[in-house]
């Protein structure tokens, strides 16, 4: 009988699989399939994945042998499995590190499969004893709450103290405190009930709850519709049939009060996945969504890799948001695989959003999703007001109109918040001599051609770069002419904060960006120190989704005319989401709403189909351009980039790749290759970027050329040198 070899997948950027003669004593069979197995390679150690079995030829060079696996049974199996390997296909990725970037780090590593026994925390007599003498701060703060629940699950304290465990080792080491053991969880409060869903939340309730099978929902309800009840419906209902659900949401969307809300609302353990885990947190959450103990799982991109062997539903909140996408590794998009996992296991799947992509638009009307609409808020809140200011000679502080700044006290004065958008973080987009006209430039991302300016922060004295990370002081004098005439130029958050703050003294203003707000909670702690007072925010794009704030009556846009002239093809799409998401903050409870729009570009096309017809307007117009200019989502786009320190190499990589795309046959003529050409931004943290642009009119033509070339193209002598990747579907052309 001819001995059996394990067959494997490995993390490596290499197309192939790799065969081992099974760990001595062990016997290959079907079950190891899914295992993972240390292995030697090289002249290191690796975790791979076991893909198969092969029949060990006795005349082929001996095998290297396996040291050993990691644990008795298969980690990924069943659907996952199944999926994972088209998300390769689909990626034209190395199988090995599509199923490493599937795992959760520390399995990834090859530590061992988390306990997911459930850890607790109660305070010990000593603690009862010693809390009413401790010093006020966060372990007496903990301590008081221990107190109030008793005894605690450490995912509860995830959601309900985020920030716990600092405060939580203190305690544990002055014994006020221990860790116990709660292999039952502890009963969620009484699931609360909700408000009675509107006849149009309602509608789309019921048909989600009367799909079979595969059923793909566009749930397109404005801003404050209350798509979040109809997902909660949804769930229960899920919950109900015994099976799974897993929610999606974007990065800034995932914050305590939304997990405590639908915990209580659902009343089972919501586990939470988001980069503000630590990996082991993130594995027990893995894990126990593998062997089906988890039963909610909310959680950012990287969350749809999580095994739901008992699955029941699939929710997209803000499905059009571009943190889904993977914009390094292996590139996936976690709403299409997503889409893709719910046609495998045969469940709905609900995509919801106030401003659908269009990928997502197109697929609904051309009758691949079924569409589900909430065209009022929620409630009795209405749609807020929408005012163009146009503010060509007029006078600006900090970019801002006097109209501007009058809106802003009238609405305070009313009692009411007022949020300040301005897409830009930082003190000044740049700093410029006034005596001679140098700026400062980054001089790792500038080319002749194409200065980078660097990003003036504290108050015009520190500088950055935005898009490598560059930072230094900036310079007491100019560098060229010596003259002290250099003058922070334009306005970024941290100017506005400092004029707002200086003329609203009666109010707090608290800035929003991800310049101050770098920890997870810190967004809920700005929300909580503002509570429901008059005040003022500003902010980034951090700001524009998702956030309920019930007395937000001013919403007021500083400067989007940046975006207007983009030369992106979606920069178009991008703007319209931002601002139609930002204006839907204002407004969403019992006061009415306003949004102040100022521009200097009062009559541009797209401001005008916004605020006339909608973003459906908007998308109606933007479809039919993109069918015109054969765009996305009318055609299928990839993306070869390469770069490096000197842009010969990538030049000559992305033209034989160029070249061999063209060598592909007849029937792949429906293909247009553009480039290499400069990428959009040519040169990054000291790199030159190249791109070849590959588009198609039909998906399978670019599959298929794409399956033809990709092995030759990682065998090309650049290949090993360049840094280069295979964007699929890329999202920017950066
Ligand atoms: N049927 C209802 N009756 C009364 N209030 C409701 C109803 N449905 C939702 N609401 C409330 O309306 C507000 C907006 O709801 P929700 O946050 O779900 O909207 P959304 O559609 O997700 O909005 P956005 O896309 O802007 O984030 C919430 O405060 C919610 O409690
Ligand atoms: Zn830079």
């Amino acid at each position: 009988m001819p001995a059996t070899a394990l067959q494997l997948a490995l993390p490596v950027p290499l197309p192939t699989l790799f065969d081992y003669t099974p760990p001595p004593g062990h016997m290959a069979g079907p079950g190891d399939v899914g295992r993972r197995l240390r292995v030697p390679f090289g002249p290191r150690e690796m975790v791979g994945i076991v893909t198969g079995l092969v029949p060990s030829a006795p005349d082929a060079p001996p095998l290297r042998e396996a040291l050993g696996f990691l644990e008795p049974c298969p980690v990924l199996t069943g659907e996952l499995w199944d999926s994972l390997h088209w998300l390769a296909r689909y990626l034209h990725a190395p199988l090995g590190e599509v199923l490493a970037t599937a795992l959760p780090a520390t399995l990834r590593r090859g530590e061992a499969l988390p306990d997911i026994a459930d850890h607790g925390w109660q305070l010990t007599e000593a603690g009862y004893t010693a809390l009413p003498s401790l010093r006020a701060g966060a372990p007496r703060q903990l301590a008081e709450w221990l107190q109030a629940q008793g005894q605690c699950p450490e995912m509860r304290l995830d959601i309900a103290q985020p920030g716990w465990r600092a405060p939580m080792r203190s305690l544990h080491k002055r014994g006020l405190v221990e860790e116990i053991d709660m292999t039952m969880w502890p009963p969620v409060p009484t699931p609360q009930i909700g408000p009675t869903l509107n006849h149009a939340q309602q509608a789309a309730a019921d048909a989600i709850r009367a799909a079979n099978g595969y059923a793909p929902f566009l749930l397109d309800g404005v801003t404050g519709s209350g798509k979040t009840e109809v997902y909660l419906d949804a769930i229960a209902d899920c919950l109900a049939r015994g099976r799974q659900a897993l929610v999606l949401v974007p990065e800034i969307g995932l914050t305590p009060q939304m997990l405590a809300r639908f915990e209580q609302r659902l009343g089972v353990p919501v586990h939470a996945l988001h980069s503000g885990l630590n990996d082991n947190e993130r594995a027990r959450t893995w894990w126990a969504a593998a062997n089906g103990s988890a039963q909610v799982i909310v959680g950012t991109r990287s969350a749809v890799f999580v095994p739901l062997p008992n699955a029941g539903l699939i929710v997209i909140d803000e499905e059009h948001d571009s943190s889904y996408k993977q914009f390094d590794g292996i590139r996936y998009h976690a709403r299409d695989f997503a889409i893709v996992r719910a046609k495998t296991m045969g469940i709905p799947v609900v995509l919801g959003s106030a401003t659908p992509s269009l990928e997502t638009l197109q697929n609904a009307q051309a009758g691949r999703y079924s569409m589900l609409r909430l065209t009022e808020r929620a409630g009795d809140a209405k749609p807020p007001r929408v005012r163009v200011l146009d503010v060509r000679k007029r006078p600006l502080q900090a970019g801002m109109a006097p109209e501007m700044l009058s809106a802003i006290r009238s609405a305070i004065d009313a009692g009411g918040q007022v949020l300040v958008f301005k897409n830009r973080r930082g003190y000044a987009p740049m700093l410029l001599c006034h005596d001679c006209g140098w700026s400062a430039h980054c001089p790792r991302c500038s080319t002749p051609d194409k200065p980078t300016p660097m990003t003036a922060h504290a108050g015009g004295k520190r500088l950055q770069c935005h898009h490598c990370g560059n930072r230094r002081p900036a310079p007491s004098a100019c560098p060229d002419c010596a003259g002290l005439a250099l003058e922070p130029q334009g306005n970024g958050t941290e100017r506005i904060e400092e004029l707002l703050a200086a003329q609203f003294t009666d109010v707090p203003v608290i800035r929003i960006d991800r310049g101050s707000t770098q920890r997870r909670d810190a967004l809920q702690q700005h929300f909580d120190t503002l509570g429901s007072q008059p005040g003022i925010l500003i902010g980034t794009q951090m700001l524009a989704k998702g956030h309920d704030l019930p007395n937000l009556t001013l919403v007021a846009v500083v400067g989007i005319d940046e975006g207007l002239y983009s030369a992106d093809f979606r920069s178009g799409e991008k703007l319209s989401q931002l601002l139609v998401q930002v204006a839907g903050r204002a407004g969403r409870a019992d006061k009415p709403g306003e949004v102040l729009l100022q521009t200097h570009h009062p009559d541009h096309p797209l401001l005008h189909t916004l605020i006339n017809g909608g973003y459906h307007a908007f998308a109606d117009e933007e479809l039919a351009l993109r069918d015109a200019a054969s765009l996305p989502p009318y055609a299928h786009l990839a993306v070869l980039r390469a770069e490096a320190k000197h842009v010969d190499a990538p030049t000559r990589f992305l033209a034989e790749a160029k070249h061999l795309l063209e060598g592909v046959n007849a029937d792949v003529q429906a293909m247009q290759l553009h480039g290499p050409l400069p990428a959009p931004m040519p040169r990054r943290a000291g790199y030159q970027r190249m791109q070849l642009v590959i588009s198609a009119s039909q998906r399978k033509t670019l599959h298929q050329a794409l399956g033809t070339v990709m092995p030759t193209i990682r065998t090309l002598p650049d290949a090993r040198k360049l840094r280069w990747s295979l964007d699929v579907d890329a999202v920017d052309l950066y």
